[in-house]
């Protein structure tokens, strides 16, 4: 027996799975109801303890082909029933034989439906999934004196620059702790993709002579990283840039907006969100704990195209001067519906616009 103990003294007690350490961690929930192995594998949980909403998860198994990252970063996984024996053409081991192998802890027979209760109400919060006999004061007492980390970009951005060529498009990705299925969603385009760490000088970056410059997703806080917010106010004008999730709220602060925590974020894979522009509703993969403040963009020269229909806040920024656009979700959509892909086409086509227009000079 297990039990997973939350900063405001919450106890859950629960089975095994996966690795048997003891961990400590930021508590937040996914409401996806599949994709569970995008998810375990999406760089941006790193140093977090991931609630799955739906009951049961690890039904179709763990495949080779759907990991967003070969080593996962997440701190844990908390279910109210793992499968033990999956059933898929494409299964090659389950969770929790994944989980053991990457040395991760997960805890089930968790009521899933109350602990989530609990986070929304309270927010996301310090939590440690231990032995039963470890002391819940001392847990407690232990997540109060200590810091959550703050170096996770750091931990799962590219340690040092790589190509992958192709004939099409020169696209720069700033890695902050990518997916595989961004990468993806540029090499299937035909792109000639040149990935670097997320603490590349923009100099560096303009020296590779890209066509256009891709954010990408990462994990924590973006005021954690203002050296990539000084990159990007030097690029901004210089090259067409598109960026997601972290590199939409790195965008929004080169442009000086601020951002800020929410309370309990958004994770799922049917978050709705609102176009104003073309007045649509897309259904959209979100992973997300902080959130571009609003009431910062009228001093800025960017405008919010898209908001979320769920609370509001701001999905979509674009720069009111220069070829510049941003999301706060997921468009790459693994996992989650693809009703965002062409996000990649427009940025194509605004990359190959700003190409003719100086070729043309
Ligand atoms: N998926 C992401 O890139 C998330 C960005 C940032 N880490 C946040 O939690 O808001």
């Amino acid at each position: 027996m297990r039990k997973l103990i939350l900063e405001d003294g919450t106890v859950m007690n629960g089975n095994g799975f996966g690795s048997e350490r003891s961990v400590f961690g930021e508590i937040v929930f996914q409401t996806g109801m599949t994709g569970y192995q995008e998810v375990m594998s999406d760089p941006s949980y790193c140093g977090q303890i991931i609630t799955f909403t739906y009951p049961l998860i690890g039904n179709y198994g763990i495949n080779r082909d759907d990991f967003e990252t070969i080593f996962p970063s997440l701190f844990g996984v908390v279910v109210k029933e793992h499968c033990e024996f999956p059933s898929n053409f494409r299964n090659e081991e389950s969770m929790d034989e994944f989980l053991k192998a990457r040395d991760i802890p997960g805890i089930s027979g968790v009521d899933t439906r109350q602990l989530t209760k609990i986070i929304r109400e309270n927010g996301t919060m310090k939590a440690m999934i231990v032995d039963e006999s470890f002391s819940t004061e001392e847990a407690v007492k232990q997540m109060k004196e200590t810091d959550l980390p703050h170096n996770q970009v750091e931990t799962v951005s590219a340690d040092k620059p790589y190509v992958i060529p192709n004939r099409g498009e020169r696209i720069t990705i700033v890695d902050y702790g990518m997916k595989n299925g961004l990468l993806r969603a540029f090499t299937e385009r035909n792109c000639h993709v040149t990935v670097v760490p997320y603490d590349t000088s923009a100099d560096e970056i303009l020296r590779q002579k890209p066509d256009g410059v891709f954010l990408s997703n990462g994990p924590g806080n973006p005021a954690d990283i203002p050296e990539a917010t000084e990159t990007v106010k030097q690029l901004i004008g210089r090259v067409p840039i598109f960026g997601v999730c972290m590199g939409h709220q790195i965008i929004a602060r080169a442009c000086g907006a601020t951002t800020h925590k929410l309370h309990f974020g958004h994770r799922g894979v049917n978050q709705p969100v609102f176009d104003k522009k073309s007045k649509r509703t897309f259904m959209t993969s979100q992973n997300h704990g902080y959130s571009v403040d609003d009431n910062t963009i009228m001093s800025t020269e960017l405008e919010v195209t898209q908001y979320s229909l769920n609370d509001q806040t701001v999905e979509g920024l674009k720069h009111s001067a220069y070829p510049v656009f941003s999301v706060q979700y997921h468009p790459e959509s693994t996992p989650g519906p693809e009703d965002t892909g062409h996000l990649f086409e427009e940025f194509l086509a605004l990359v190959r616009k700003e190409k003719g227009e100086k070729t043309n000079v």
